[in-house]
C-alpha cells in the first residue's frame, strides 16, 4: 500500500541530498520520498537520478521490501524549471502524491533542521486510532520552551514573535505557525487544495495551517529540536518576510469573505495539543 510519502523540496541542496534520502530509508518504519527540485544549478537532481538507480532497483529487503517481492518505486523526483518558491514546490508534491493515493504526506527541509527520526512521531500522532488523533501533526519548536538548535537570536526572535503575530492576528492558537515539518491526512489535503493558496514563501506554512484551522481540522503539535543547518544556505530573503508580514493580514481579511465548511461533526472546533510522544 501507498502510505506516508515525505515531500522533501529542493534548491541548491547537493551537500544534503544524498545524506537524508539515506537516513528516511534506514528508519525503522517505511517512508517514500519525492523531491521537488527546481532546476538546483548545483546539480541536486542528477544527485537523486543517480541515487533512483540505487533504491528502485535495491534488492535488499531492508530497502525495497523482502527480496523475493517485486521492488517498487521508493524514490520519486519531480523536477521544475526555475526556482518557484517553497509553497508551490509542496503543492505541486501533493497533488503529484494525491494522485497516487498516498494517505500520509510529509513536510519535511533537505538540511537536517528536522530530525527525520521524529517523522515517525508524526505519523502516529494522525495514524493512532484514539481520541486525541490529530488530521495534521506540526513539528513545533515552541510547544515546550523554545528548541531551537544554532540559529542566530536575531532569527530566534523573528520566528518566535512571527508566531505571536500570527495568533494575535488570525486568533489560530498553534504555537509553531510557520514551521515546516508537518503531516498531513490525506483527506484533509484534499479539501484545503481546492482553494488556491496563494503564498509561495514561509507564508505559505502559515496559510496552510490558518486554512486547516479554519475548515475545523484538528491540529496536533509534537514537540521537535530544530537545529540549524551544518551544509549549505538558506533561502530566507527579506522579500520572503514582507510576504508572511504583509499576507497574513492578507489571509485574514480574505477569510471574511470566504466560507469553510468543517468537514467532520467532530472538528467544528479545532483543538490543539501536545502529543504526548
Ligand atoms: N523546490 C524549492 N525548494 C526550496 C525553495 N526555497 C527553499 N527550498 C527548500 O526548502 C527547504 C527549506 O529552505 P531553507 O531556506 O533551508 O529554509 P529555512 O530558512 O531554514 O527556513 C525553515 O524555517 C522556516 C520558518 O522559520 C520554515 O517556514 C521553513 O519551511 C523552513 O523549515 C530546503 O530543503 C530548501 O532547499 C524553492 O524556491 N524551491
Amino acid at each position: 500500500m501507498k502510505e506516508r510519502l515525505v515531500v522533501i523540496p529542493t534548491y541548491n541542496e547537493i551537500e544534503n541530498i544524498e545524506a537524508i534520502i539515506r537516513k528516511v530509508f534506514t528508519l525503522p518504519e517505511p517512508f517514500d520520498i519525492l523531491i521537488v527540485d527546481d532546476g538546483s544549478p548545483d546539480g541536486t537532481a542528477q544527485r537523486v537520478r543517480d541515487l533512483q538507480e540505487i533504491f528502485n532497483t535495491a534488492n535488499d529487503s531492508s530497502l525495497s521490501g523482502t527480496a523475493n517481492t517485486p521492488t517498487r518505486t521508493r524514490l520519486h523526483l519531480l523536477e521544475r524549471r526555475g526556482k518557484l518558491g517553497l509553497g508551490t514546490a509542496y503543492i505541486d508534491g501533493f497533488k503529484w502524491a494525491l494522485s497516487r493515493g498516498y494517505q500520509y504526506l510529509f513536510e519535511m527541509d533537505a538540511d537536517f533542521s528536522h530530525n527525520p527520526e521524529d517523522l515517525i512521531k508524526l505519523y502516529h500522532a494522525c495514524a493512532d486510532e484514539g481520541p486525541d488523533r490529530a488530521d495534521v501533526a506540526v513539528g513545533s519548536r515552541y510547544i515546550r520552551g523554545v528548541n531551537v538548535v544554532n540559529w542566530p537570536i536575531g532569527r530566534v526572535l523573528m520566528s518566535y514573535f512571527a508566531g505571536v503575530y500570527v495568533r494575535f492576528i488570525t486568533g489560530m492558537s498553534v504555537m509553531d505557525p510557520t514551521a515546516g515539518f508537518v503531516c498531513y491526512r490525506a483527506d484533509v489535503l484534499e479539501v484545503i487544495l481546492h482553494n488556491p493558496i496563494k503564498f509561495v514563501g514561509y507564508a505559505f506554512q502559515i496559510e496552510m495551517k490558518f486554512t486547516c484551522w479554519k475548515y475545523g481540522f484538528r491540529i496536533c503539535e509534537v514537540p521537535i529540536i530544530f537545529t540549524d543547518r551544518t551544509k549549505g544556505v538558506s533561502k530566507m530573503s527579506s522579500k520572503i518576510f514582507k510576504e508572511a508580514v504583509f499576507g497574513v493580514l492578507q489571509m485574514k481579511i480574505s477569510s471574511f469573505f470566504r466560507h469553510y465548511i468543517p468537514r467532520k461533526q467532530t472538528a467544528t472546533s479545532t483543538k490543539e495539543t501536545v502529543a504526548s510522544l
